[in-house]
């Protein structure tokens, strides 16, 4: 599928790739804590990817030399987590913007039949206006989770531009939220899988992100 504004880091080999097959790996699946490394190194990777994306202002600094001008990051972002699977690899961007500013949302997917409701439960944002909000979610599957939370946020503000960052995304997903986010937003992935499972899992994905990072919920 071709969306134009979209980063898959994956089209590249680099290191990333063996950090995804652990994460695929049923076997290596069973040691929660690597699961969750290898979800917080993939988002360092991902923040350093899409960092080259923001803007720098210079400014002068002292070294113990002399006065030399550097470039610095010219605002920082505003990271929003989308619990619960989110949170190791939010904490993967914020290793790497840790002067940065952070929201948390609550959102949950519910199956209800051939049917799946989103459930919005929880925020705890900052004010999102004028922000370079960059939305941080592993499994981007029918993409109505990231739909959800860019609708509830946006009733607060709108913000610069928004940053869609996740580990896997299925092409049904994309296209939903490339259609139903009119913000001018950029999504940025490790990889993009086949398609959606009659369940809306990925295929063939990780299986459930949360439940593997933090055991299975009611
Ligand atoms: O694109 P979607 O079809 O909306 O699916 C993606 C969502 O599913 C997972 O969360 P889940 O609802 O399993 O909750 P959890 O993070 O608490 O495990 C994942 O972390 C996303 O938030
Ligand atoms: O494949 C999927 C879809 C949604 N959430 C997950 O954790 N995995
Ligand atoms: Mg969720």
């Amino acid at each position: 599928m071709k969306i134009s504004n979209m980063f898959v880091l994956s089209n590249q080999n680099s290191i990333v790739d063996q950090y995804l097959s652990e994460l695929r790996d049923v076997n290596i699946q069973q040691d929660r804590a690597r699961f969750r490394k290898n979800l917080e190194r993939i988002g360092e990777l991902l923040a350093y990817e899409l960092s080259k994306s923001l803007t720098y202002k210079s400014k002068v600094v002292e070294t113990p030399i002399e006065s030399t001008e550097v470039k610095v990051l010219g605002e920082q972002p505003l990271l929003i987590c989308v619990l619960r699977a989110s949170m190791p690899f939010f904490q993967g961007f914020l290793n790497i913007f840790n002067e940065a500013d952070s929201g948390f949302v609550g959102v949950y997917r519910q199956e209800d039949g051939a049917d799946l409701d989103i459930e919005f439960l929880y925020q705890a944002t900052p004010d999102i206006t004028g922000r370079e909000l960059i939305l941080i979610d592993p499994m981007l599957a029918t993409g109505k989770s990231i739909v959800k939370t860019v609708n509830n946020l946006e009733k607060m503000g709108k913000p610069k531009s928004i940053h869609i960052v996740g580990v896997i995304a299925a092409p049904e997903g994309l296209a939903y939220i490339s259609n139903e986010i009119k913000t001018q937003h950029k999504i940025w992935v490790a990889e993009v899988d086949r398609a959606l499972n009659e369940k809306s899992y990925i295929v063939p994905g990780l299986g459930d992100a949360g439940d593997l990072a933090f055991g299975p919920k009611l």
